[in-house]
């Protein structure tokens, strides 16, 4: 019997293909009431994460399971979860209605319900077409619409907004985050970090068929360091104002003062009360997608080594090509 939390939890989960390790020791939990972002570039492993996760292959290493047991030992798996993995196909000829009707058929749901999935993904005006004449953000529709017929718990996701115009992709951010926001649970995968931040509570990122990141993207916004630098009459001067109000000052080799973590305004005013003439000022910040491009270089090891581009010297361990871009 599973235990109907909506948790998936995979543990030291690893698949090799011959030589190739696809997935190594890959172990996270997805809770239910969140959107959890499963992301890393292409050929990283998601898909074959995901496939083990929903019964499709044998794991080589580890297990997955959901609500407490493995995928197939589910009963009726389409009520508890629906899947949308990649390169889905439709019969051409069929219509998105008939399409619906025969999944709903095997799962023994009434014809209902197909018209009901189709309004909820924006698809009602389209029931009567054949498959066949879709755009790919459509078909990704119609395979979001599939996997939602048995009211599902949980969602899984490959690459779902691949296809999908901004409007596309602005309606499936509000309606993965709304299905969440029930208590239910998303696991969703990308490639693009971009794509899922305004998506995604939790993010586990894997680079390598490894996990290089898995926590909170708030935590990982807090690691994006940000820097004021400025240009300075009398250095000495504004180092001194600034150490007054606890605000640390480095010197860059251009001859600026870097100062970390600090709003312009305040570095500003501290020199103009302190007499110090500013000839340029400029505010330095790291994005997310430069933090997500470091991490899948495989340069660091997880969160705990938040990196750093201006702070002090790398924690042991870190590699001589720590930090973010920059001088990296
Ligand atoms: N059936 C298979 N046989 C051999 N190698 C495979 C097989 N499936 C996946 N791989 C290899 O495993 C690695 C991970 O592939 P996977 O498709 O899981 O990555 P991904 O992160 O989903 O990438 P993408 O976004 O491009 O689909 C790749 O090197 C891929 O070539």
């Amino acid at each position: 019997m599973h235990d109907g939390s909506g948790r998936i939890t995979v543990q030291g989960l690893g698949k090799s293909f011959g030589p190739v390790h696809a997935v190594r020791d890959l172990s996270f939990t997805v809770q239910p009431g969140t959107v959890t972002g499963f992301l890393g570039p292409n050929g990283s492993g998601k898909t074959t994460t995901l496939r083990m996760i929903l019964g499709l292959i044998e794991p080589s290493t580890g297990s997955a399971t959901v609500n407490g047991v493995p995928f197939r030992g589910l009963p009726n798996p389409g009520t508890v979860v629906g899947a949308v993995l990649e390169a889905q196909s439709f019969h051409p000829g069929r219509t998105a209605r008939d399409h619906l009707r025969c999944y709903a058929a095997a799962m023994r749901l009434p014809d209902r319900q197909a018209d009901q999935v189709l309004e909820l993904v924006g698809l009602g005006t389209a029931a009567k077409r054949r498959a066949g004449g879709f755009s790919l953000g459509m078909r990704q529709r119609l395979a979001l619409a599939t996997a939602l017929l048995g009211d599902p718990q949980i969602l899984v996701l490959d690459e779902p907004s691949n296809g999908l115009d901004p409007e596309g992709i602005a309606w499936l951010r509000s309606f993965l985050k709304s299905f969440a926001a029930t208590g239910r649970t998303v696991l969703v995968s990308s490639h693009l970090l971009r794509e899922m931040e305004h998506t995604v509570d939790h993010v586990v990122i894997v680079s390598r068929g490894e996990c290089v990141y898995n926590g909170h993207l708030d935590e990982l916004r807090a690691a994006q360091r940000s820097r004021v630098l400025v240009q300075a009459a009398d250095p000495a001067a504004l180092v001194a104002a600034l150490e007054r109000e606890g605000l640390a000052a480095e010197a860059t080799p251009d001859g600026r003062l870097a100062i970390p973590g600090a709003d312009s305004r305040v570095v500003a005013d501290l020199a103009l009360e302190a007499g110090v003439a500013l000839y340029g000022m400029q505010d330095e910040r790291v994005d997310l997608e430069q933090l997500f491009f470091q991490l899948t270089n495989g340069q660091f090891a997880g969160a705990q080594n938040a990196p750093s581009r201006w702070g002090p010297p790398p924690a042991p361990g870190y590699g001589p090509h720590g930090g973010f871009g920059g001088n990296a």
